[in-house]
């Protein structure tokens, strides 16, 4: 991204503030997301995946980086089984029941343990892409009656402000180019689609409610159109 100092301006101190194009910040996201490169990799035996291994991308501005779980060697497969996963520090990592993110990430590795090979991305794109602190507060708000999409939109946020050129960066610098899906969101099969990626199937991934989560399952298909029976 190309800053500018910002030219002299009431009470502003011009070499200390720098001026950026609307544009420019607008294109960001897609920018940093091509430029994603793999920057480490290391096996990482998991007790559903032995052979499992993590491998870690960064964007060419030094900037959020993000995952992939390497089950078996997808790499080598045809249309391997693939999951966008993102981020959940209260589900993935807390085992909170609001939401099924948990039972998603353990049951993505151990599907694709069970296939011989997959591909997990695990996004660093929490909330949806709001964040750790704007999910906190739209958790806030549908404890006071909306649900969980009317929760970001009075926040000022978007249904979904994921990015998933992001997922097919990843996957294309793995050598991937063809996936079956693991998801229920048919919303991520079109945009993996649309950044240039095959997509031979979708294979279902949806877990029973947990009587706390019922509500937010069942605003995933009424109002995302989320493939869930
Ligand atoms: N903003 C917001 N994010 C949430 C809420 N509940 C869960 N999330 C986030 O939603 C993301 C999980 O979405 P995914 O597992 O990719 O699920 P999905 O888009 O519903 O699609 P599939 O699981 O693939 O069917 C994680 O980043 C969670 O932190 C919520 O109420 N509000
Ligand atoms: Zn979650």
């Amino acid at each position: 991204m190309v800053a500018t100092p910002l030219r002299d301006g009431a009470g502003l101190h011009r070499h200390d503030l720098l001026a950026v194009e609307a544009a420019q910040v607008l294109a960001y996201p897609a920018g940093a997301a091509t430029t994603l490169r793999k920057v480490a990799e290391a096996a990482v035996p998991l007790a559903a995946a032995p052979d499992a291994r993590v491998a870690a991308f960064r964007a060419a501005d030094g900037g959020i980086e993000h995952l992939a779980i390497l089950i078996g060697r997808p790499e080598a497969a045809d249309a391997p089984l693939a999951r966008m996963h993102s981020e959940c520090f209260t589900g993935d990592l807390l085992g909170s029941l609001r939401c099924d993110c948990g039972p998603q990430l353990q049951g993505a590795i151990a599907r694709m343990a069970e296939a011989g090979a997959g591909v997990l991305l695990y996004l660093a794109q929490e909330g949806r892409g709001i964040g750790l602190v704007n999910k906190l507060r739209a958790y806030a708000l549908q404890d006071a009656g909306l649900d969980t999409l009317d929760a970001n939109r009075a926040l000022g946020w978007g249904a979904d402000e994921r990015n998933f050129l992001v997922a097919a960066t990843m996957l294309r610098e793995l050598g991937i180019e063809r996936v079956r899906l693991l998801t229920n969101n048919p919303e991520k099969l079109r945009a993996l689609a649309a950044c240039g990626i095959a997509v031979e199937g979708r294979v279902e991934h949806a877990f029973p409610p947990n009587g706390v989560n019922d509500g937010y399952l069942a605003t995933k298909a009424t109002r995302f159109g989320h493939l869930l029976a």
